[in-house]
């Protein structure tokens, strides 16, 4: 399936007279809904992928308080002492980080807080406690500490890893949204697959290709100065490029529709207002900057978006070799792919592009079926 946005969708033409436009119009319903009875029956199949922590079970999750019921109120009191252990292991990590990093905490008071907190027994307390909560937001606060997370690629800050559920199977959800007017009115089933990103996890991906009407790869846009926790040796943000790279050029999802979602730029802004520069890891940056000002480019948050964004576009366009049984031809594939920049964690945001989504991949099926 190749993705198109739906301006394609054709118009009457202007020699038609008004009462073929309303009649044409009138038959160009019934088909549309017609053909949404028929997708409707069976559910669009969209499977989410990319490197570890990049996003993908966040979206899932997303999806479950969209068009599911979300979470219940156990499965929300279940996750409390999580917090509590990940609050508690991230000052702890950072107050221990500041020596080894040679930095001064900015107050005594601040100092003292540091004691505090080092002087407890490993695990989170209980009940966080109005004095325990203090030594925390003390700590917080401090200049020393703020400079400390700033430096936070260069240590393994919890960044919520240890205590987030890596995804080591397959998962899947199924839900139904309703469709716009426009495409036929009604409801459409979605089913979609989370798979686990790391390295050791990709051999998996395969099991679930079959059927796949549109793959959503989530790239994340803020890990451009961080290596992998499964190969220190290797930049975050070249691994997701050659893994895109894969799945694009990938046989078996050569008919899948590919959005790709440039998530956590929230992270990325607040690096880059911190003082990170991209450019201290692609060095290519600095060329692609001296491009004539693009559009929506006022500062060095959107030229980096837009580097970012411009990788993934010429690895689309990159030729590349496409064996059959007896040669093996070079090929430029002539799939769209679509890009969004998203903030995964952000319900509202993923609730407008999975909208947009959504409408893609439906006004697709309608145009595979030559009605348009
Ligand atoms: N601030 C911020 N955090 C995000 C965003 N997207 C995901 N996260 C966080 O990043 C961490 C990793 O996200 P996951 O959804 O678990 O990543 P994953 O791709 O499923 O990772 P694997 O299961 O290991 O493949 C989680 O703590 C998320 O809450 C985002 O856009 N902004
Ligand atoms: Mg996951």
């Amino acid at each position: 399936m190749k993705l198109r946005p739906l301006r394609w969708l054709r118009q009457p033409s202007a020699k038609q007279s008004t009462a073929q436009k309303e009649e044409l119009q009138v038959v160009r319903n019934h088909m549309i809904k017609d053909m949404q009875k028929r997708f409707s029956d069976s559910p669009v199949k969209i499977l989410l992928l990319g490197t570890a922590e990049s996003g993908k079970t966040t979206i899932f999750k997303q999806m479950r308080i969209l068009h599911i019921n979300g979470f219940t109120d156990d499965e929300r009191r279940d996750r409390i002492p999580e917090i509590y252990q990940n609050i508690h292991d991230s000052i702890h990590q950072l107050v221990l980080q500041m020596g080894l990093l040679g930095l001064d905490f900015g107050s005594c008071t601040s100092e003292r807080s540091a004691d505090y907190i080092l002087s407890l027994p490993g695990g989170a307390p209980e009940y966080m406690n109005e004095e325990y909560c203090d030594h925390v937001m003390t700590l917080w606060n401090d200049v020393g500490i703020r400079a400390c997370y700033d430096r936070s690629n260069e240590f393994p800050l919890l960044d919520s890893a240890k205590y987030r559920k890596i995804t080591t199977g397959i998962s899947q959800i199924t839900f139904r949204v309703p469709v716009p007017k426009s495409l036929g009115g009604g409801e459409q089933e979605f089913r979609m697959y989370d798979v686990g990103g790391q390295r050791d996890q990709r051999n998996k991906w395969i099991q679930v290709f079959e059927g796949i009407q549109a793959v959503l790869f989530l790239v994340s846009c803020s890990e451009f100065d961080q290596n992998l926790r499964e190969d220190p040796n290797q930049n975050r943000l070249e691994e997701a490029l050659k893994l895109f790279r894969r799945v694009w050029q990938n046989r078996f999802l050569a008919s899948a529709g590919l959005i790709v979602f440039i998530n956590k730029y929230d992270i990325m802004e607040r690096k880059i207002r911190a003082g990170k520069h991209i450019v201290d890891y692609f060095p290519e940056y600095e060329e692609f900057c001296k491009r004539p000002q693009q559009d929506n480019c006022f500062d060095e948050c959107d030229w980096t978006k837009m580097f970012i964004k411009q990788k993934l576009v010429d690895i689309t366009q990159e030729p590349f070799k496409r064996h059959s049984r007896n040669n093996s031809d070079l090929i430029t594939s002539e799939r769209e792919c679509y890009y969004h920049f998203t903030v995964a964690t952000d319900t509202r945001c993923i609730r407008e592009v999975f909208s947009d989504v959504q409408k893609m991949i439906l006004s697709e099926n309608m145009a595979g079926s030559g009605l348009f």
